[in-house]
This record gives structure tokens, sequence and C-alpha cells, in this order.
């Protein structure tokens, strides 16, 4: 399909992200809401990132996860470069995380799930997405969460150097290890990410914070400590995803049935009763 400018009414500016703005956007013909993200191609000349808005685009136009923020077109005129993305409406999840200081484990474990089917889906289509942090995900208006800014992510298997832009905190032990810098790593970088996501849900920062030296001296030697306020299940499945051999990490599909998991993510049978009996009460 063939988008232009004309084609939407602009609504209010939702913020600014690294390199452009996202404006509230409604398609006129059909009424859809979207976001709009603007993005300047001098800026990105400049950044030296318009390959990764490229395969930005050609990687998040064929997802349909409901845990994936969609992109459903681009355009762009002769300055700007416009992607049509699914509007998120409760905003940057890291926001929250901010402001509710960390989640209660049901909340954490509900996200964790979410992110695990995410990642497995993406996983099957052979895509890493390597930059899983709450600055990238967005939150829809039911509290479903949804994995955004592709910028990051690649074909498996890839041996792709990850310039270092943002936080460390997120790094796996694999890409900081001097002789692998070009090594071979895989989808297994996502699972590490995963596990300092769950940390940070939970703690309300990052397992390895630091300074950036001793960041990658406790990310290489995953040296990190749990608090006593975390259940015991949920440092289990920590423990079970900050694991230095990419191979020893705990794989997605055990992820679903992890014990923490299975707690607080109840589904069919078991919601159906519980709600049952609540509203008898
Ligand atoms: C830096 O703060 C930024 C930057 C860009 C967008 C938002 C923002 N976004 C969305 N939703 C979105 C964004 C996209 C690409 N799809 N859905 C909703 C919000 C609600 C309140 C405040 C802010 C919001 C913030």
């Amino acid at each position: 399909r063939q988008f232009h400018l004309g084609m939407f009414e602009i609504g209010k500016p939702l913020g600014k992200g690294k390199f452009g703005r996202v404006y509230l956007a409604k398609e006129r013909s059909s009424g859809f809401v979207c976001a709009l993200k603007v993005l300047h191609k001098s800026e990105l000349q400049h950044g030296g990132v318009e390959k990764q808005v490229r395969r930005e685009i050609e990687i998040q136009s064929n997802l349909a996860h409901t845990n994936i923020l969609r992109l459903f077109g681009h355009f762009h005129d002769s300055k700007r470069i416009f992607l049509i993305l699914e509007f998120a409406a409760k905003g940057e999840l890291y926001k929250h995380l901010r402001k509710e200081t960390r989640f209660p484990e049901w909340k954490a474990a509900q996200y964790i799930a979410q992110m695990a089917s995410a990642l497995k889906y993406l996983h099957r289509k052979h895509v890493i997405h390597r930059d899983i942090k709450p600055e990238n995900i967005l939150v829809g208006i039911h509290g479903e969460i949804k994995i955004s800014d592709f910028g990051w992510s690649v074909h498996a298997p890839t041996n792709r150097r990850k310039t270092m832009c943002g936080t460390l905190d997120y790094l796996p032990p694999e890409m900081l290890k001097p002789g692998n810098s070009d090594g071979y790593y895989s989808e297994k970088v996502d699972l590490w990410s995963l596990g300092v996501l769950t940390y940070e849900f939970l703690v309300g920062e990052a397992p390895f914070e630091d300074t950036p030296i001793m960041t990658q001296r406790r990310i290489a030697r995953c040296d990190m400590q749990v608090p006593a306020f975390i259940s015991p299940e949920a440092k289990d499945l920590i423990k079970r995803l900050l694991v230095l051999d990419p191979e020893k990490r705990i794989p997605l599909e055990d992820i679903e049935q992890h014990p923490w998991i299975i707690k607080h993510c109840v589904k069919g049978e078991r919601a159906y009763n519980r709600a049952s009996a609540s509203s008898k009460s």
C-alpha cells in the first residue's frame, strides 16, 4: 500500500526519541489511530544509522505479535522518513517502572511471560532483538507490553559488532569478550537480557549497575546478588537466565512452564474458577 503525509491528521506530539519525534496520528479515510515516527534523513546520516533504520523497517514490517509493536508501513519525502507505528496508549514502560520504583511479583511475572512469548515468536523467525531493556518497551491500552525499537535487531546468526551506545547494563558476557568482539553470538543474547529485565522489574535497578568499567567486570563474572525480598521462585528464574555460558541459559519454552510464571500467570481453567469463586464471595 502507498502511504503519504496527506493521508494523516497529525495529533499531539507524544515525545522525542533518540532520532526523531513521535506524534499521535489518525488516518483520515479509516479514522485509524496510530503513532507517526518522523526521522530526519540528515540526522540519520550524521548518526550513521541509515542502515539500522532500513533493517528496523525490514524486520518490524514482517512481524505480527500482540507483544511486538506493529510497523504498518512507511514513506518518505525529500528530508524525512515516516514510520507508521501501532499506538501504545500507556506509553513507555520504564516511566511506569521509575514511578513505581519496582513492580510487584505478579505484574513482573506477567510482563516476563509476555516477553517470553514475543521472543519465542522472534527467535522462530531467527530474529534476535539484541536490545531488550525497559526503554524499548511500550504499554498498550490493556496493560499489555509491546517490544519496540528494532534498530539493533538482526537475523541470526550474526557476527555483527554492536557499537556501544546507551547503557552497558543489558550486554551479555559473550558480547563483551575481547576475543569475541566480532565473534558469533545467537538468540541466547536475548535470554541474558531477559534475565537482566526480570531483575530490574523486581528490584528497581539492574543487577550489574556500577561504573562502566565495573559493570563490564561484574557481567563477565556474573557477579550479582539477588536481594532477600525476592521470592525463591523469582530468584530461581533469574539465576537460570543470567548464566555465563549462553548454551546453559533456560530455553524460552521452559520459561512459560517455570513455577514463578505458572504461579502468577493464571490462564484458562484456574483463572475461570478464581473469577467465579470471587464473584460468589
Ligand atoms: C520520550 O517520550 C516518548 C517518546 C515517544 C513516544 C512517547 C509516548 N508514546 C506513546 N505511545 C506510542 C509510541 C509509539 C511509537 N507507539 N505508541 C504513548 C505515550 C503516552 C504518554 C506519554 C508518552 C507517550 C513518549
